[in-house]
C-alpha cells in the first residue's frame, strides 16, 4: 500500500500574484518513467525496488492497478522508495479494473506484461490529458504483430495470445513514446528478436531500457531510432533510482522567468533538458548548472520573444510548451509556437486571454516546415504578443500542464486568482503547494 493519497487533497487554490518566486525546490523521479517502471515489475519474477518515486496521483493509480493483479507494494515513509513484489501476479476481476477507467494512459502498457505472465489481459478505458484525440491504434497494431488477439468490448480491451508472443519487425508511423514502451515491454520476453524502427528515444524511455537491462533483457539502441530486442525466457528484479522529472523542472524554471524570480531546482539534470535550456537562454533567462541541480532566474530587463516548435526528443518536448507559453507572454514582441506533437494542446490559452494575455491561435503550421497537422483543422500554432500585464481571474484547470501553467500565470498576474480543478495537477507535480511555500508564493488552498 502507498502511504499517501492525493484524493484527499484540495480542489481549488486562491493565489495573490505579482511578486517574484524565489527559493529552492526539489524534483524527484519522472512521472513518465516511474509509472512505466512500475508496469515493468509485472514482467519480473523477483521483488523490485524503485527509488525517487514522487507522491503523485499517477503513481497511485498504477499502484492500485498492480495491487489488483496481486503485486504487493510497500512504501513505508517519505523517502520515495517503493518495494514491489510480483511473485504472485494474478488475473484481476474485470469489475475492479473497470473502476480505474479513464484515470491514466499507463494501463495500456500492461498488455504485453500481463500476456506474458497470465496469457490474458483486460485493460480499462484510458485517461490522460485531453490534448488531442490520442488514439491507441499504433499500440494495438504492434501487439497484433507480436501475435496478440485484441477483442474490443464496451468496458475496455481484452487481449489473449493463443500462440504466444513472437519477436517482430516493426516500423512505427511516428516515434510514439507509449508505443515504443509497448514494444519494449512486450519484446523483452517474446520468443525471438524484435527490430523496432522509428522508435521514440526520450530520456525516460532510455531509463526504462536501463531498468529492463537490469532485469536481464537484451536491448540495443542504435543511433538511427532503431532498437533491437532479443527476447529472453525469464526476467529478474531490479533496484533503480528513477531519472528526475525534467518536465516538472522546466515548469518551475518557467515560473521563475514569468514572475521575474529565481528558483533553484534540486534534482534537475542538464542532459535531458538541453533543448529546454537552449530556449531558456535564447529567451533571455539565466541558468547555472551544478552537480545537484539547476538554478533558473530572470536576469532583469526585457526578455526576448522567439519562435518555438515542439517535437519528439531530442527536440523541444511538448510538455514544456504550456508553461513556456506563459513565460512568453512576458517577453517583448511576437513569439510563435508550433505544436507538432498534439493537435489540440493550445486550448488552454483562451483562459490566459481572459487574464490579459494576447494570444491568437492558428490552424496553419507556423513553423520551419509543415507538420502532420498541416492539412487538418486543428488550432496547433499560436502567436503571443507581449509583454502582457496579466490580471487575476477565476479559471478552471483543463489538463495537467495547462493547470500548472495557470498557477504560473496567476502568480505573475496582478491581483487575486481562483484556480479550480487543481486535482489534475497532482497527477504530475509532487507536493506542489509545499513547493509554492518554498518559493514564497502567496496562496490559500480551499
Ligand atoms: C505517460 C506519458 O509518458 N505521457 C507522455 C507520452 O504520452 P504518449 O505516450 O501518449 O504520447 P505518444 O508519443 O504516444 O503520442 C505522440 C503522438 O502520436 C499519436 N499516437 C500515439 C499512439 C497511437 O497509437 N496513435 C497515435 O496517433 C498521439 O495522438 C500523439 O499525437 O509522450 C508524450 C510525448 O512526449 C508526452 O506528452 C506525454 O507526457
Ligand atoms: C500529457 C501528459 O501526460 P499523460 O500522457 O499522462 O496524459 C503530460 O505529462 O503532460
Amino acid at each position: 500500500m502507498l502511504f499517501w493519497n492525493t484524493a484527499r487533497m484540495s480542489r481549488s487554490l486562491v493565489l495573490n500574484g505579482g511578486r517574484p518566486l524565489i527559493g529552492d525546490i526539489e524534483v524527484r523521479g519522472a512521472k513518465n518513467l516511474v509509472s512505466k517502471a512500475m508496469v515493468a515489475v509485472v514482467l519480473a519474477e523477483e521483488p523490485c525496488r524503485l527509488r525517487g518515486v514522487p507522491e503523485i496521483s499517477d503513481v497511485q493509480i498504477v499502484a492500485g492497478l498492480l495491487e489488483l493483479h496481486g503485486v504487493k507494494i510497500d512504501s513505508s515513509d517519505r523517502d520515495g522508495e517503493l518495494l514491489l513484489d510480483p511473485t504472485n501476479v494474478e488475473q484481476a476481476h474485470v469489475a475492479d479494473i473497470d473502476a480505474h477507467a479513464g484515470s491514466s494512459r499507463v494501463p495500456v502498457l500492461l498488455c504485453g506484461p500481463l500476456l506474458h505472465r497470465l496469457g490474458e489481459a483486460f485493460i480499462p478505458d484510458l485517461g490522460g490529458c485531453r490534448i488531442g484525440e490520442r488514439p491507441i491504434n499504433f499500440h494495438l497494431d504492434v501487439l497484433r504483430t507480436f501475435g496478440a488477439v485484441v477483442d474490443k468490448r464496451p468496458e475496455g480491451l481484452r487481449l489473449t495470445a493463443p500462440h504466444g508472443l513472437k519477436g517482430a519487425d516493426i516500423q512505427l508511423p511516428y516515434p510514439s513514446v507509449g508505443t515504443t514502451e509497448q514494444v519494449l515491454l512486450t519484446a523483452v520476453r517474446a520468443e525471438g528478436t524484435t527490430v523496432l524502427r522509428n522508435a521514440a528515444i526520450e530520456p525516460e524511455i532510455m531509463d526504462l531500457v536501463a531498468i529492463l537491462q537490469k532485469m536481464g533483457a537484451i536491448i540495443s539502441v542504435q543511433t538511427d531510432r532503431r532498437i533491437e530486442i532479443e527476447g529472453v525466457p525469464r526476467l529478474g528484479g531490479f533496484d533503480h533510482l528513477a531519472i528526475p522529472d525534467r518536465i516538472e523542472a522546466g515548469s518551475w524554471a518557467c515560473a521563475a522567468l514569468a514572475t521575474a524570480g529565481d528558483i533553484y531546482v534540486r534534482g534537475a539534470q542538464q542532459q535531458p533538458m538541453m533543448a529546454f535550456l537552449n530556449v531558456f537562454r535564447r529567451v533571455g533567462g539565466s541558468f547555472d548548472i551544478d552537480d545537484e541541480g539547476i538554478r533558473f532566474w530572470h536576469s532583469g530587463g526585457d526578455i526576448n520573444s522567439l519562435a518555438i516548435e515542439t517535437d519528439v526528443h531530442p527536440g523541444l518536448m511538448t510538455d514544456w510548451q504550456q508553461p513556456l507559453v506563459v513565460a512568453l507572454t512576458q517577453t517583448r514582441g511576437l513569439s510563435i509556437i508550433h505544436e507538432t506533437v498534439y493537435e489540440n494542446r493550445l486550448g488552454f490559452t483562451s483562459a490566459l486571454g481572459e487574464m490579459g494575455a494576447q494570444i491568437q491561435t492558428y490552424r496553419n503550421c507556423l513553423g520551419s516546415s509543415p507538420c502532420r497537422f498541416s492539412r487538418a483543422n486543428f488550432q496547433h500554432s499560436a502567436v503571443v504578443s507581449g509583454p502582457a500585464r496579466l490580471r487575476g481571474a477565476e479559471i478552471t484547470v483543463p489538463d495537467l500542464r495547462g493547470g500548472f501553467s495557470y498557477l504560473i500565470a496567476a502568480l505573475a498576474a496582478e491581483g487575486t486568482s481562483k484556480v479550480h480543478g487543481i486535482d489534475l495537477i497532482y497527477r504530475g507535480y509532487e507536493n506542489f503547494s509545499t513547493k509554492l511555500d518554498a518559493v514564497g508564493a502567496d496562496y490559500d488552498l480551499i
